[in-house]
């Protein structure tokens, strides 16, 4: 038997809930890659400390992942096990490393962003409002065995990548283990200091400046270890602490002064990528809980009614 009218209508609305869900991923990556000044990234200004990719190759990389951040939503509201997320996340890796010729620029954020969404489908298929701790929580009943036993065994394993060799090297957090305990820095740093300098008058643009410093100041980013070692991991949480103990954003010369930090790290080829990825999760999870403010007759961000402003809106339509 077919699906009737009923069941037809109600997986049409579900698929425009995991798509608001995902679309609002690619436009937090937008929101990134666009942020400047961000000390070491890649940006629309310049590229920082990388000579092989620049903001189109960002751009592109999105572009060929448009598809995938709603799929990832909807596959957890299906209650999908992790398998399957997996296997998403794999054939998302392939189709950016097709888009960007073999350069890695959101395989962080395939994976922690990719986790967020499918966590945030299985918080509506609960019909749990969207919140920051509904979201921990979900993630954690959901994957979270799975995520942990993955994160063990990685550490025991023969490293095979970047991430895992500094991290098992240095006894750091790696991408993995911020996953398996819920994203503790996104969610006890990076998010805290995004609503904390927008509730204190900042733009959207300063606010996000001052989320990427908290993040730096705390994050294990195993991609400063890659390029710099553990000095420069030190390097990077130094200077950034330092910025957050002079006032952060709130310094009339704030911009001059995070600049300067930029050239600092470009001069030592340091780029903090795995912060970039917290600051846009952050950006993704405070763009939905605003959305879910403004729609008081909706109990979760159901049936794809969310508007956004049009300055957050990519330079393409996905
Ligand atoms: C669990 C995985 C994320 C893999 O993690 P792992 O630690 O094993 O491996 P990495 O390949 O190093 O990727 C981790 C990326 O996560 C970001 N990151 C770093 N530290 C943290 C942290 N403490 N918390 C959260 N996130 C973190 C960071 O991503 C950004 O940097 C990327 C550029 O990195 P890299 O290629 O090293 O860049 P370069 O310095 O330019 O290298 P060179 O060219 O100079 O050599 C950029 O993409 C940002 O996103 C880390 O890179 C997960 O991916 C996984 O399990 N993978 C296995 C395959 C799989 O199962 N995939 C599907 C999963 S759903
Ligand atoms: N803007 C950016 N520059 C360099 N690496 C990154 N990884 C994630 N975002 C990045």
């Amino acid at each position: 038997m077919g699906p009737t009218p009923e069941t037809s209508a109600v997986r049409r609305a579900m698929a425009a809930d995991a798509q608001t869900l995902g679309l609002a991923a690619v436009r937090a990556l937008y929101a990134e890659v666009a942020l400047e000044p961000k000390p070491g990234l890649v940006s629309f200004r310049d590229c920082g400390s990388h000579a092989d990719m620049s903001a189109e190759t960002f751009v592109r990389s999105l572009f060929a992942l448009r598809g995938y951040f709603p799929r990832m939503a909807q596959a957890g509201r299906d209650g999908h096990p992790f398998a399957v997320l997996e296997n998403l996340g794999k054939n998302a890796e392939a189709r950016m490393l097709a888009a960007t010729r073999g350069i890695n620029t959101h395989r962080g954020a395939i994976f922690g962003l990719g986790l967020l969404c499918a966590s945030a489908g299985q918080l509506q298929a609960q019909g749990l409002v969207f919140t920051p701790q509904h979201l921990r929580a979900v993630l954690l009943s959901t994957w979270g065995e799975t995520l942990a036993h993955r994160a063990r065994a990685a550490r025991l394993a023969a490293p095979d990548s970047n991430g895992q060799q500094a991290a098992q090297r240095f006894k750091l957090r790696s991408a993995g283990e911020e996953a398996a305990q819920a994203f503790p820095v996104l969610f006890e740093v990076t998010l805290p200091a995004l609503q904390a300098a927008l509730q204190a008058g900042a733009t959207d643009r300063a606010a996000r400046v001052q989320a990427l410093f908290a993040t730096m100041a705390e994050l294990d980013d195993t991609n400063c270890v890659h390029r710099g070692g553990m000095d420069g991991l030190r390097f990077v949480q130094t200077s950034a602490r330092k910025f957050l103990d002079a006032r952060g954003v709130m310094q009339t010369d704030w911009l001059l002064h995070a600049r300067a930090i930029h050239t600092t790290f470009v001069e030592r080829r340091l780029s903090p990528g795995g912060s970039a990825d917290v600051l846009a999760s952050a950006c993704w999870v405070e763009s939905l809980r605003r959305a879910t403010l403004a729609e008081p007759s909706a109990t979760s961000i159901s049936e794809g009614r969310v508007a956004w402003s049009r300055h957050e809106m990519p330079v393409f339509a996905p």
